[in-house]
């Protein structure tokens, strides 16, 4: 299985010119009680290339990641400031429906997590809830087009009426991924979706980001240096709650700026 990486004419690209962005982030900070875990972080986040966010544990990656779709709503003690908006509309916006925000920005979590039903309804419950099929050969084609998407049809097209929770843990989180795809999101947010996959695996999961580059936004936290610099064309180093610095993926890996990205990048922390 070959994995992907960065193609010479990627890097020719300039990745970093600004087109519109799908989403925009200004000042976003974001506290847990009283401790502030992001400061002041802004950054775009286009749809045309995959944005990685790097840095050491704890440093606040998946917490900025999760104010992108409003997760951290969840957690009582959070609480953020800043703008944050989606094709230009305020995502805290009291008139936004924060279950239609989580069908546009979906996510994938470091551990799959299919619900304990079939795979077919994995798949179907999303567009069921949010309306998106008129009857069964609509939510038939969503079903069949999500799972094609998400490169695991083949697999498991005769056997769709089995336990989700069946599945090898890769396929799992393929299926995760078909699930987040089937409600017809814009931007797919992934927090360390490889970490619980052996590298097989994880190479299936990179070739998919791959292909669903350009479709969706889509943003990766990872703790895997190898693997921002194999699957996004721009990287964003954390540390300590801050940005520290938000280049094209090749910059950042070969001719960082700020003496922090170069010390992490060749493993003097993390
Ligand atoms: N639910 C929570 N309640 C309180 N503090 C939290 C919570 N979640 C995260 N934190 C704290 O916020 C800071 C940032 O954590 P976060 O998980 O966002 O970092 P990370 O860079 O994603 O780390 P890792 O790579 O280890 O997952 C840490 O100090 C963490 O302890």
């Amino acid at each position: 299985m070959v994995t992907q990486s960065i193609t010479p004419e990627e890097i020719d690209e300039d990745v970093m010119a600004t087109g519109t962005p799908k989403m925009e982030a200004r000042g976003v900070s974001v506290y847990y009680g009283d401790k502030k875990a992001i400061d002041d972080v802004s950054i775009d986040i286009p749809t045309e290339y995959v944005t990685a966010f790097i840095g050491p544990s704890g440093c606040g990656k998946s917490t900025f990641l999760r104010s992108l779709n409003r997760m951290n709503d969840t957690i009582p003690s959070a609480r953020v400031e800043g703008t944050i908006k989606l094709d230009g509309e305020d995502i805290h916006d009291p008139k936004l429906d924060v279950v239609q925000l989580r069908a546009r920005v979906g996510m994938v979590f470091q551990k799959p997590n299919p619900f304990p039903k079939s795979i077919y309804e994995n798949i179907a419950y999303g567009p069921k809830i949010h309306g998106l099929a008129e009857g069964k050969d609509a939510l038939d084609e969503i079903v069949e087009r999500s799972l094609k998407r998400a490169g695991l049809w083949e697999e498991v097209k005769d056997r769709l009426d089995d336990s989700g929770t069946a599945l090898s843990g890769g396929q799992q989180q393929r299926l995760c991924i078909a699930r987040a795809i089937a409600v017809d999101p814009e931007v797919i947010l992934m927090d360390e979706p490889c970490s619980a996959l052996d590298p097989i695996a994880t190479a299936r999961i990179e070739e998919l980001i791959h292909d669903l580059r350009g479709r969706y936004a889509i943003v990766i936290v990872t703790h895997s240096m190898q693997q921002a610099a194999r699957v996004s064309q721009r990287t964003a180093f954390f540390h300590l709650g801050k940005m520290v610095e938000f280049g094209s993926t090749s910059d950042i890996f070969t001719n960082p700026k700020e003496e922090r990205t170069k010390d992490y990048i060749t493993g003097r922390y993390g």
